[in-house]
Parts: structure tokens; C-alpha cells; sequence
């Protein structure tokens, strides 16, 4: 750390290990601003402080304990530290694009690029290892984003199937975590100078699949939240000179010594036009995956007659709810999903087959004796306004706490049938009402015990 900062910020930097770490979290404005009194509240419960970097990013105090609040059930916010929102920030995310999240588990990313996305174009998110994927999964149906696929690929088969495809990419890559070492004591165990070469040279070749995968004039961001130079301008610079039509716009680096966060790098690079003519040399023009559909061959099993059954389900439980034009049906087993389209429709069911999926865009139901069950990921899709009926509470409320430990509660005059059950007019999941009572449909993996 000397080498890198010098003698004087070195001391300070060190210092700042015997200082308190920093907690944050996102808001989600999607779910938030339609809510102003919601958003105030939880501006005061969580004692937040704006971070300076991220416009829905903010400090919160330790004991307030957002992480436990109905709030978060409802998707209302993420907890992420405050340094890791720097990288979504500087890839920009605009609505309509086609973006890839390459490392994307357990979701901090992602969750924020959706947010940017505001519902419009396609982010697919990808978690290498299986669990991760899960859980990456369960973040992305939380916060109710539709127009998010998450995959559980690898870097080289996704690029084998994904040439020029994307708009913008983040690769937010493993590795020695040494910006962590005050928040998590793991990071220190497992740090040696052998895996922090191992670290640099996996994400110098996570990085040439991403290339290969960006559109000419695209943007990568490469981000990481440790200190050493192997890991961060050696890779970049590594990488610019291997692949020359990629031009550096931005490096920046969140030091806990001069900023409020722990540590992290991040690189804005652009793929330069000039490269289109080069990599078409190198890749067949059209989409293996899409010239499969087109020949008729694997494709995904119509849904028409389970979307049917949906779209009857709909116009009884959720008649405010119309599903995105730009999308498709796709079944998987008993469960109907929404695929979302990219805007060139070059991610469509055809692009399916041989691609491992966690999530394939919006689940809306499943298929129960011919008739379709809501899933929990619609209910914390639609807006309040959406569903036939909303019974809301407060978040201290006895009833709240009964809803999310998987207890029946009193349904109000006007509930029958499928509704939403809500926190302070925010869905937390779906309930069904009969004779006076609330059936209890809050996904068990979710409750919660004890509260
Ligand atoms: C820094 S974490 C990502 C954090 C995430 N972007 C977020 O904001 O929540 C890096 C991720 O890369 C995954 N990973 C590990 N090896 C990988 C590989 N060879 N290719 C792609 N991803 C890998 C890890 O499982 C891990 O989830």
C-alpha cells in the first residue's frame, strides 16, 4: 500500500482500518416514488444520509436494521455498500438498452441497473455458480423486476452465443476483495500475493469474452473492490493493448481513507466503431441461437393456452395489469414466464435452448388443474392499483407480522378471491380471501420466524 499511495496517505489509509465501516442502501425508485410518505419514512427510520456518487444511494445508521423491516420484504430498497454503487453509475444504464451483468450474484448490480432501466429493454444477469444464481434470483423477483433474465452461464458459452450483442456490460469481477477487509473478516483469511495473481489473469479472461460480446460503440465497465494494481490498471492496461479498438473514459477508485465507503476500482471503457469491421471478420453475423429457432428446431413449447389461462386469472384478480408488448410467453414445466424482448427482438423463446436459465423474465403463474395460480414474483410486480383487491397495513401492524410469518389474517369488507396483502400500500405477496379470512400465500422459503 506504500508503493501505491506513498508514505503519508499510506498512514492515513491504514488509519482508516480503525475506523467503523460503512453501511448503505439503494432505493428503489420504481416502488418509491409513487409512494412519497413511504419514501419518508424510511428516510427517518434508517437515519439516511445521501452517498455522494449514487442519486438513490444513502448511509443508513447500523442499529436502525433495514435489513429487517417489512420495507425490505416489499422490495423497497437494497442494502449494498456504498463504494459498489459506483460501478452501475458509471455504466450509465438507459432505458431500451440491451446490458449484460456479467458477474452479476447476489444482485447489488443488478438490481440497480434495473432500477435505471425503468421496466425498458433487456438486462441479462448472469451468475457463474449455481447458488449464487438462486439467490440472485430471489433478489431480482423481490424488488419485482420484469425485464431481467438471469442465466447461470459461463463466461466463454455466453459469448460463443452472444456475439455483438450487448449495448453495454458490466463486469463487476472475483476478486481478492481486499476493499472488504473491514466488512468481512473472510476476505483477510482467504487473501494471499498467489490468489491475487490467480484473481488477475481469471478476470483478464472473464474480460475477452465481454469484449466479444459488446456492440461496436458499447460501453464496459470492469470494476472490482480491491486495492492492487495487478488486479485493476494492470488488467486494463493488459487489456487495451490486446484489443485495440477499446478506449479508456474513465478510471476511478474509492479510497476509505478520503471517501466514506470501503474500497473499490472501477473502468469506463468504449468499444470503438472501427472494431465492427474486425470482430465481423471473426464471428458469423447471425445469432446461432435464433438461426436454431428459425429452422424450426428446439424451440420452447408454445404457452398459448397456459397464457390463456393466465389472461383469464388476470381479468379477474389483477384487471389493472397488462403484461409488456415487448415480450412472449414461455413455459417451463407448470410455470408460465413473460420472456423479455431486446428492441432489435434478437433475444427472443429461440434464443433458449442449451442456456442455463435461473429466471426466465417475469414469472406470472403456474398451472394448477387447468387453472393458474398467481406467483409470488407478480404480486411484488404489479402496482397496488393493479390487483382486484389490496389490503394494506402498517409495518408494526400485528397483521404484517402474521402475513409474513405465513399466518391466515382477517380479510376487510370488499376481499374475496386473489388479492394483495401490502405494508403501508406496498405488495408483499399474494392472499386469498374466503369467509372472512386471508389464506396465507407468501412463498414459505420467505417467512419469517420468530418476529
Ligand atoms: C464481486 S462478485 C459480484 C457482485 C455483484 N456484482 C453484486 O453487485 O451483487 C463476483 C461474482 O463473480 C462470480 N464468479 C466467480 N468466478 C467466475 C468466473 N470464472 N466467471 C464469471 N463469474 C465468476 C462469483 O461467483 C461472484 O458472484
Amino acid at each position: 500500500m506504500q508503493g501505491l499511495l506513498g508514505e503519508a496517505a499510506a498512514a492515513a489509509f491504514l488509519q482508516s482500518y480503525k475506523e467503523a465501516r460503512t453501511y448503505g442502501l439503494r432505493i428503489h425508485p420504481g416502488k418509491l416514488e409513487p409512494q412519497p410518505d413511504v419514501l419518508r419514512s424510511i428516510h427517518s427510520l434508517f437515519k439516511l444520509e445521501p452517498v455522494p456518487w449514487c442519486d438513490t444511494g444513502y448511509y443508513y445508521d447500523e442499529f436502525t436494521r433495514p435489513g429487517r423491516h417489512p420495507y425490505h420484504d416489499a422490495g423497497l430498497y437494497y442494502i449494498q455498500e456504498p463504494s459498489a454503487m459506483s460501478a452501475a453509475e458509471l455504466l450509465d444504464p438507459q432505458p431500451g438498452e440491451t446490458i449484460l451483468d456479467l458477474a452479476a450474484a447476489p444482485g447489488g448490480k443488478s438490481t440497480q441497473i434495473a432500477g435505471k432501466m425503468n421496466g425498458q429493454g433487456l438486462l441479462i444477469s448472469n451468475e457463474i455458480h449455481p447458488a449464487r444464481a438462486k439467490i440472485l434470483s430471489e433478489n431480482i423477483e423481490r424488488l419485482g423486476f420484469a425485464n431481467t433474465v438471469v442465466t447461470n452461464e459461463t463466461p466463454d458459452r455466453l459469448s460463443a452465443r452472444f456475439p455483438e450483442f450487448f449495448d453495454r456490460i458490466l463486469l463487476d469481477s472475483p476478486c481478492s476483495g481486499e476493499g472488504m477487509f473491514r466488512k468481512d473478516p473472510d476476505a483477510v483469511a482467504e487473501w494471499s500475493p498467489g490468489h491475487v495473481e490467480m484473481c488477475a489473469s481469471r478476470s483478464s479472461d472473464i474480460l475477452r469474452h465481454a469484449a466479444l460480446m459488446l456492440k461496436p460503440g458499447g460501453i464496459l465497465v470492469y470494476s472490482t473492490c480491491t486495492f492492487n494494481r495487478s488486479e485493476n490498471e494492470s488488467v486494463i492496461e493488459a487489456f487495451t493493448a490486446s484489443h485495440p479498438a477499446f478506449a479508456i473514459e474513465q478510471l476511478e477508485r474509492i479510497w476509505p481513507h478520503e471517501q466514506r465507503g470501503e474500497g473499490h476500482f472501477v473502468a469506463r471503457l468504449r468499444k470503438l466503431d472501427s472494431q465492427a469491421a474486425d470482430a465481423k471478420l471473426h464471428h458469423p453475423v447471425s445469432h446461432p441461437a435464433q438461426a436454431k429457432g428459425r429452422k424450426g428446431q428446439a424451440t420452447a413449447p408454445s404457452a398459448a393456452a397456459e397464457l390463456e389461462l393466465f389472461l383469464r386469472f388476470a381479468a379477474d384478480f389483477a384487471p389493472g395489469f397488462s403484461l409488456s408488448q415487448h415480450g412472449e410467453p414461455v413455459r417451463f414445466g407448470d410455470a408460465l414466464y413473460w420472456l423479455p424482448r431486446d428492441i432489435d427482438k434478437r433475444f427472443t423463446a429461440a434464443s433458449l435452448p442449451g442456456l442455463k436459465l435461473a429466471r426466465g423474465g417475469l414469472h406470472l403463474c403456474d398451472i394448477r388443474k387447468n387453472r393458474a395460480e398467481p406467483s409470488h414474483a407478480l404480486a411484488k410486480h404489479v402496482s397496488p392499483g393493479d390487483a382486484a383487491w389490496v389490503q394494506s397495513a402498517s409495518a408494526d401492524d400485528p397483521d404484517t407480522t402474521a402475513y409474513l410469518r405465513g399466518e391466515t389474517i382477517p380479510a376487510g369488507s370488499g376481499c374475496s378471491g386473489w388479492g394483495i396483502v401490502a405494508v403501508d400500500g406496498c405488495p408483499l405477496g399474494w392472499g386469498k380471501a374466503n369467509g372472512g379470512q386471508i389464506k396465507n400465500h407468501y412463498p414459505k422459503g420467505l417467512r419469517r420466524m420468530g418476529v
